[in-house]
């Protein structure tokens, strides 16, 4: 039996695909995660699915337009993208968003800054307003590999609690990227609003720092799942 979770991802996102696709977009780019399926058969529904060239995030983004047979393109031909959906680990009421709890942050971040849309679908266990709230496995942080060391010790010094994510019980030593990185895991307790923004600066300033797992001031539009059946829209 489907889940109330499970239900309230797809309603989201088919709600944002049906509300912001529109009959001149033509390059769509397309978010990780367990949220983004929906997106992906949503848009593999369409009549019109032919007329559009679908960016992954990833490998499972790619899989995934694959399996919707959905045109696939990339970023070094389509730089500009239309609108982009991703899902997020966490939201904040600016709509600034925890990204990168499936790794992915880095080729997210890309497709969202290269797209004129960009729209987060979550259920409601996401949308908590400050960011820390509810996801407490911390910043993921891409870092080129030899560099952890000299950034962990970066992190403690602005009041992080970092950690290298082990890719354990799959894998032996850590998670690496789909761009062959680490990821680390920063927790920095709840996150301000004001704060989101200076403190996504000092972690990028990090020398090693590949991309952080902080999206600020790209979502413009927010579909929220909730658990009984209705979807709320947020817009910054
Ligand atoms: O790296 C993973 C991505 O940032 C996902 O978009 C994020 O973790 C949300 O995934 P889900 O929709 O499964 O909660």
């Amino acid at each position: 039996m489907t889940s109330l979770v499970e239900k309230s991802k797809k309603i989201c996102a088919y709600a944002a695909v049906d509300e912001n696709l529109k009959p001149n977009h033509k390059i769509i780019g397309i978010g990780s995660g367990s949220t983004v399926v929906y997106i992906a058969e949503r848009i593999g529904h369409l009549p019109n699915k032919d007329q559009f060239t679908c960016i992954p995030t990833g490998f499972q983004s790619k899989q995934l337009i694959i399996d919707n047979k959905l045109n696939l393109g990339n970023l070094e031909e389509f730089s500009k993208i239309d609108i982009a959906f991703d899902g997020a680990d966490e939201i904040d009421s600016n709509l600034n968003c925890i990204k990168g709890g499936g790794a992915c942050l880095l080729q997210e971040k890309l497709v969202a800054d290269s797209a004129d849309n960009f729209i987060i679908v979550a259920d409601d266990r996401k949308s908590t307003g400050v960011l820390g709230k509810g996801w407490k496995k911390g910043v993921p942080i891409e870092v080129v590999p030899n560099a952890y060391n000299k950034i962990l010790n970066e992190l403690s010094k602005i009041g992080g609690n970092p950690t290298v994510r082990p890719g354990t019980p799959a894998k032996a030593g850590p998670v690496i990227t789909d761009n062959g990185n680490f990821i680390i895991d920063c927790d920095f307790g709840e996150i301000p609003v004001a704060d989101v923004k200076d403190l996504n600066s000092k972690i990028k300033a990090m020398v090693g720092v590949v991309e952080t797992g902080l999206f600020v001031n790209m979502a413009q539009k927010a579909y929220i799942g909730n658990a009984d059946g209705t979807v709320t829209t947020v817009s910054v």
